[in-house]
């Protein structure tokens, strides 16, 4: 059998507050599977950005491994973090980050064309996706020119452009109107069960978490699957 997407083992980070170490992480297990959704909830300051760090090698724990795609990489050079990161995992924020003087299109294709492809093959993938998103007459376009659910879906299509296995989301609907939150839900909905990706995502939105394969909560610093 295949290994999970993500399996996080005895996860444990601190942060020094005011000389006091504040635990935020005290042994979390996770395992996601490929063609998984879970969603992520717990209040403000649990450290549900700081669990999407760990998992997304942005962040080392303090103690405990996190394994992408079977691999361990506490261990790993910086250089082969970066790479695998670059290649197994997409990061969608709640805030865009497209870059503003690139087009729809173009902020598509960068991270392919770092991750190796050709400029032909990566604008062949970044039209597919908008026009699987439903932006097919928008790829020239800024994203100042995007109205918040336009922009959003742009950047789902370019965390998912370079074919990862595992895609990461800190909270991408919540700053967005309850319609268009169910619009950019839909499209990451879409994505994600067309590609068999893993998928965890960070939210407040109880009604899109429904929606999800599992849920899960951070509690005294360990992960709880809620039912
Ligand atoms: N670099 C840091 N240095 C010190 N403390 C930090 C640091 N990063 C996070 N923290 C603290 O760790 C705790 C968890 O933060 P985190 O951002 O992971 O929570 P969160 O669940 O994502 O919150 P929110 O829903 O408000 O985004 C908070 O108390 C925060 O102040």
């Amino acid at each position: 059998m295949s290994a999970p997407a993500l399996y996080l083992e005895k996860i444990e980070r601190s942060y020094d507050q005011a000389g006091l170490p504040l635990e935020i992480l005290r042994g979390a297990d996770f395992s996601l599977w490929a063609g998984q959704s879970v969603a992520l909830i717990a209040p403000s300051g649990a450290g549900k950005s700081t669990l999407l760090h760990i998992a997304g090698l942005l962040e080392k724990p303090d103690a405990g491994e996190v394994y992408v795609a079977g691999l361990g990489t506490t261990h790993l050079a910086d250089d082969a973090r970066t790479a695998l990161r670059r290649s197994e995992i997409g990061f969608v924020y709640q805030f865009h980050h497209l870059l503003p003087e690139f087009s729809a299109l173009e902020n598509i294709m960068l991270p392919q064309m770092i991750g190796g492809y050709s400029r032909r093959e990566a604008k062949d993938r970044a039209m597919q996706l908008l026009d699987y998103l439903g932006l097919a007459a928008r790829g020239k376009h800024r994203p100042a020119e995007l109205s918040g659910g336009e922009q959003q879906r742009v950047a789902i299509a370019r965390a998912v452009a370079n074919g990862p296995g595992l895609l990461l989301a800190d909270e991408p609907t919540g700053n967005l109107d309850p319609k268009t939150a169910n619009h950019v839900f839909e499209a990451l909905d879409a994505i994600v069960r067309a590609t068999g990706l893993a998928t965890l995502i960070a939210t407040h939105n109880m009604e899109l978490a429904g929606r999800m394969d599992r849920r899960v909560t951070l509690r005294d610093g360990l992960l709880v699957e809620l039912a």
